[in-house]
């Protein structure tokens, strides 16, 4: 990985800005402690409502390779892969989590999307979190508790690749135009590897009727 560190306010922790053209990227080590990251791992893992969900891949029902969880504002309905997904109530883990994500980033968020990897056949494939309800320029706070994973970049028109590692109780922080410019997925890895779970905060528009 290549990056600059950032320490130009001393109340705002450390990031790495990614050096990738047509994106904005800041990767946040340590940005919980120890502690807390241990304790939310365990939270979230007993206290969401987790599924395996389906997804339509060439109009066949294809069991997703993760466990998942919605979590949200009631308006905040998403679509996730054709997926519609009804926002289940906010809990304790989360809400803390979510808050320390609004005061790293200065933006709101009313929504998450958790990903539980229960080892290295589960994975994420490559998209970009570009919905028409998360607006033009999201900004996505991407949280990692456990077990570390190979975080990959792509450019959609050069194919150039980044690749970071998201290691446990780190912030990865997506905004401006990377989602329009970059896809980002996670491999499946043969290595002997335990439980990963990822909360992606997002702000979710409220679609709008056409009325
Ligand atoms: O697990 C991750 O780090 C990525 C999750 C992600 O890209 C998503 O939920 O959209
Ligand atoms: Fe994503």
């Amino acid at each position: 990985m290549q990056a600059d560190f950032f320490d130009d306010d001393p109340h705002q922790p450390l990031f790495l800005q990614l050096a990738m053209t047509d994106g904005d990227v800041r990767y946040y080590p340590n940005w919980l402690t120890l502690t807390d990251a241990e304790r939310y791992l365990q939270d979230c893992q007993k206290a969401l409502t987790w599924s395996q969900d389906y997804i339509k891949i060439y109009g066949r029902d294809v069991k997703i390779p993760r466990l998942q969880s919605w979590i949200g504002d009631p308006e905040a309905q998403y679509t996730y892969s054709q997926l519609l997904m009804t926002p289940l109530p906010w809990q304790a883990p989360v809400t803390e989590i979510r808050h320390l994500c609004e005061t790293t980033t200065g933006v709101k968020f009313n929504s998450v999307l958790a990903n539980w990897y229960r080892d290295g056949q589960d994975s994420m494939g490559m998209h970009s979190d570009d919905e028409p309800e998360l607006g033009p320029q999201p900004t996505i706070a991407s949280v990692t508790l456990g077990e570390p994973r190979k975080f990959i970049f792509k450019h959609k028109k050069t194919q150039e690749k980044v690749e970071v590692v998201l290691e446990h109780g780190s912030l990865l922080v997506m905004q401006g135009d990377t989602q329009q410019f970059w896809q980002h997925g996670i491999n499946k890895t043969k290595k002997p590897i335990g439980d990963r779970i990822n909360l992606t905060f997002r702000w979710v528009y409220p679609l709008t009727t056409g009325k």
